[in-house]
C-alpha cells in the first residue's frame, strides 16, 4: 500500500500551475521532495494536508481520499511541520502542548517534553521571540509527541545549524524504523536529502520530472565533461543527455547510462554525479543544435 498516492492532480494559481501530477509515496519510505524555489513543493505538500483545495484529481494518504469525511481521523496520525507561523505568535509551548492534548487522541506529554528538552526549548516564551529555528524544532516536537505513522515535513532542516540538522535527520531515520512509518519532506538542503532518503522526487515547475529511488538515480546519471566545441560531434544517443551547464572551457552533460547505445562511443570520462549535479543540469536542460 502506498502512504500517500496523487493522481492527476491539478492546481492553476493566476501564472503557476501543478500540471497532471501522479506521485506515489510508498509505505516505510522516506522520500524527498526536491525542485527549485516555485516549483510547487509546498503546494503539494498543502494539498495533501487539505491545506490548499487542489482544482482537480485525487488524493489518497493513508488508503483514504482526503476529501472524504474520515481524513478528519486520518489526520491524527500525520505529523506536519509546514508553515514557520503554524501558531499564532502570541502562544507559549507550554500552551500549545495544553491545547494538543485536547486535539490528538494519542497526544504524549512524556514525548513532547522530551523533544522540548532534546532541542532545548524553553516552556514559556511566547512564540513571537522564537527564531525560525525554534519554531520548526516545536513543531518537530508536536510532530513527533502523537503515535504519527506519517510525517510531512516542508523545509524542515532549513534555519536549522548543521547540528541540529544532522539531530533532525537521525530522529527522521529513527521514525522509519518501525516499517509501516513513512516520511515525506521537502528540503532546499539537498545532500541532507541525499544521505536520507530512499526515494527522490524532482518537480520542476509543477510537473513531475521523475520519482526514483535515491541509488538507482546517483548510480545511473553521470556528467561527461567535454570542451563547447566538441559537443556537436558528439556520436552519442542525443536522447541519453538529459541536461548541461555550460561554462567558458567546458560543457559538462547529464548523461543517462540507461539511455545509451550499445553502439555509442565516449570519449572522456563518465563521472559520478551528486544529486544537486542532477536537479540543477535537469533544470537547466538541454541546448539542441
Ligand atoms: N496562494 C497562492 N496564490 C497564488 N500563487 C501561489 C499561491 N501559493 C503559491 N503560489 C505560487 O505557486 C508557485 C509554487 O509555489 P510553492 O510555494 O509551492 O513552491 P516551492 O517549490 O515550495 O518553492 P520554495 O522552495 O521557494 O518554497 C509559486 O510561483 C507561487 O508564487
Amino acid at each position: 500500500m502506498y502512504a500517500i498516492e496523487l493522481t492527476d492532480v491539478f492546481k492553476q494559481f493566476n501564472n503557476f500551475s501543478i500540471n497532471n501530477l501522479h506521485l506515489t509515496i510508498p509505505m516505510g519510505s522516506i522520500v524527498g521532495l526536491v525542485g527549485e524555489n516555485g516549483a510547487g513543493k509546498s503546494t503539494t505538500l498543502h494539498m495533501i494536508m487539505q491545506a490548499i483545495k487542489k482544482d482537480s484529481g485525487t488524493i489518497h494518504v493513508l488508503g483514504v481520499n482526503n476529501e472524504a469525511d474520515e481524513f478528519l481521523e486520518v489526520k491524527q496520525k500525520i505529523g506536519v511541520v509546514l508553515d514557520e507561523a503554524y501558531y499564532p505568535e502570541t502562544l507559549t509551548a507550554k500552551r500549545i502542548r495544553i491545547m494538543l492534548k485536547d486535539i490528538y487522541h494519542a497526544w504524549d506529554d512524556a514525548v513532547f517534553d522530551h523533544y522540548m528538552t532534546q532541542f532545548k526549548l524553553p516552556y514559556n516564551q511566547v512564540l513571537k521571540d522564537f527564531s525560525r529555528g525554534m519554531k520548526m524544532k516545536l513543531q518537530l516536537a508536536v510532530a513527533l509527541s502523537h503515535q504519527a505513522e506519517l510525517l510531512i515535513l516542508d523545509e524542515a532542516t532549513s534555519g536549522l545549524d548543521p547540528m541540529v540538522r544532522e539531530e533532525i535527520l537521525d530522529i527522521i531515520n529513527e521514525f522509519t524504523r518501525d516499517e509501516r512509518h513513512t516520511v515525506l519532506l521537502s528540503s532546499h538542503i539537498v545532500s541532507d536529502l541525499e544521505k536520507s532518503c530512499d526515494y527522490i522526487a524532482f518537480l520542476d515547475k509543477g510537473r513531475l520530472k521523475f520519482m526514483e529511488e535515491k541509488d538507482g538515480l546517483l548510480e545511473r546519471y553521470r556528467i561527461l565533461k567535454v570542451a563547447p566545441e566538441e559537443v556537436n560531434a558528439l556520436t552519442i544517443n542525443r536522447a541519453a543527455i538529459k541536461g548541461q551547464r555550460t561554462s567558458r572551457y567546458a560543457v559538462e552533460l547529464l548523461v543517462d547510462k540507461d539511455a545509451l547505445s550499445s553502439s555509442d562511443t565516449i570519449f572522456g570520462d563518465l563521472e559520478k554525479v551528486t544529486l544537486e549535479d542532477v536537479m540543477i543540469l535537469m533544470t537547466k536542460g538541454v541546448k539542441r543544435p
